[in-house]
């Protein structure tokens, strides 16, 4: 059964949490008192449904369902884990804790506070024990950091547990081992934000310039190194320490206004708010949220090609969801095992998703059979394994940007060697393309096909003796330049 996440407090982040939870498979109640909070929520979870499943190379579970109650108790009662993600007012989220555990005193809270201690967080609690730092990143649906944060009170054993639920929404919980105000990443972002803040105050740069001296250079190489990675090879074959001779005297010179706060007046906002409205002023803010997701989906998809950094945590997510999920259950139609999202890479020049794609799509749908009927990974590495020998494609309708398709697996004829398939990519009810393939059992190292074994078998042919009674497909057989029937 699915689980319940309560998410308190609705707003950018509460709606990035409630998104990332409900489309890995989580049931999720949002409590938040504003009356415009379903719809703000709403619209998170829309950018969310565009952006995410294009980071994932299987199939998403299925969306939990989504609940908007008129009470912290109702939000959060039978609850396996409860995220707080109201307002950054100390007061306020003493209030909604001592409520969240009047009914929930042994579940665990998260809180999304950018600033606040675990252990200010605690003050008067009826269980402190449970209340820990859960700090994400904007949009939360993408950006995998939540820093942990636990204080001496901290059950040790539940926030291990919190991680292990973060991993499984495909976060990277950075345990953060000694409580600072702001934790790690906020004082980065603080310390960057006071200089902007100058820049512009003393008239040296306006907003827009200066997001270009990050977005054009050091804010691209933080992406994928981060600051130590990229200095150490800054310092040429020398490494760090020529590096840090080099320009560790500069920390003298008075370069900085670290210490020094501008006075936060209107002024400067009015300042701020002006120079940053003729820069971007022309795109709604749900505009540029889309831009910046397509843009985060285009460098953690490298990312994750490479191996590397953020793309490592999803790889790490694909798989074990592939391990999570229920085998597809063989029933007496054709057994879906796959379903994919169009990511704006398989679009091509003339607007729909690419040829190849299609047969991308099959051989996931394909893979998860294989996997179903136990040919998976562990048994390739046995040396064996199932190989295309033949495929033939009907394109049949369009397959568009962000449209769902599923994979379905009609077994056709099955022998100790041979697999004989037929697969439907299907957009709704309709199929987009209709894939036959003949797949032959090879033994990898002699170069040759071989019979499957019984553990196969036993999966393998009780599915083909379901499909036997189905009616054939008329595709089947087909060769290019035939008429249709
Ligand atoms: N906006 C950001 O970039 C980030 C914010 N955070 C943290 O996340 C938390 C929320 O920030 P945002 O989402 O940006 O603020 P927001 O202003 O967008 O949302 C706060 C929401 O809390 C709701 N709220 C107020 N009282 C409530 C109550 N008693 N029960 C339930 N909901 C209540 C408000 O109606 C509002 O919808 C803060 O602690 C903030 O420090 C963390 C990471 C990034
Ligand atoms: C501005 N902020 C302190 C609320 C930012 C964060 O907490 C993290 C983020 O997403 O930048």
């Amino acid at each position: 059964m699915a689980r319940k996440a309560g998410i308190i407090g609705g707003g950018v982040i509460g709606g990035g949490w409630a998104a990332r939870f409900l489309l890995n498979g989580w049931n999720v109640t949002v409590f938040d008192p504003d009356p415009e909070a379903p719809r703000k929520v709403g619209e998170v979870i829309a950018n969310a449904r565009r952006a995410l499943p294009a980071l994932s190379d299987g199939p998403m579970p299925p969306e939990g369902t989504l609940t908007f109650a008129a009470t912290i108790t109702e939000a959060v009662e039978g609850a396996d884990y409860i995220q707080e993600s109201v307002s950054e007012r100390l007061d306020l989220k003493h209030r909604v804790f001592a409520q969240i555990q009047q009914v929930a005193p042994h579940t665990p809270i998260g809180s999304s506070t950018s600033g606040f201690k675990p252990s200010e967080l605690q003050q008067n609690a009826a269980n402190p024990a449970t209340i820990f730092v859960a700090h994400p990143f904007n949009p939360v649906y993408l950006l995998p950091l939540a820093e942990i944060v636990p204080s001496a009170k901290s059950d040790p054993a539940l926030i291990e547990a919190a991680k292990e639920t973060l991993r499984e929404i495909g976060m990277f919980p950075l345990h953060i081992r000694k409580e600072i105000d702001a934790h790690i990443a906020d004082r980065f972002l603080e310390a960057v934000w006071r200089e902007a803040l100058w820049l512009v105050k003393d008239g040296i740069a306006t907003t827009e310039e200066i997001d270009e001296a990050i977005r054009m250079g050091f804010g691209l190489r933080w992406g994928q190194m981060g600051l130590f990675e990229t200095y150490r090879i800054a310092g040429g074959e020398a490494g760090m320490k020529h590096f840090m001779a080099q320009f560790g005297p500069c920390l003298t010179w008075p370069w900085t206004k670290l210490m020094d706060v501008p006075e936060f007046n209107d002024e400067l906002v009015d300042l701020i708010a002006g120079q940053s409205d003729a820069q971007s002023g022309h795109h709604s803010i749900r505009e540029l949220e889309r831009i910046r997701d397509q843009n985060l989906i285009g460098f953690l998809r490298v990312l994750k090609d490479r191996n590397w950094g953020a793309g490592k945590v999803l790889l790490d997510h694909d798989a074990r969801r592939r391990t999570a999920m229920p085998a597809p259950v063989a029933g007496s139609g054709p057994m879906e095992t796959a379903r994919l999202t169009v990511l704006p890479g398989w679009i091509d020049y003339n607007g729909h998703m690419t040829e190849s794609r299609y047969l991308f799509a099959a051989s996931e749908t394909s893979d998860a059979f294989l996997r179903h009927i136990g040919a998976d990974v562990a048994y390739v590495g046995t040396g064996f394994s199932y190989y295309t020998a033949e495929t033939h494609i009907m394109h049949l309708g369009e397959a568009k940007l962000g449209d769902a398709l599923t994979g379905t697996v009609q077994v056709l004829h099955a022998d100790e060697k041979r697999l004989h398939i037929f697969i439907r990519i299907l957009k709704g009810d309709e199929p987009v393309a209709t894939l036959e393939q003949m797949l032959l059992h090879v033994d990898m190292k002699a170069g040759k096909t071989c019979p499957a074994p019984q553990a196969i078998l036993d999966r393998l042919m009780p599915i083909a003796e379901a499909h036997a009674s189905l009616p054939r497909p008329e595709a089947t057989g087909r060769h290019v330049g035939q008429k249709k029937a």
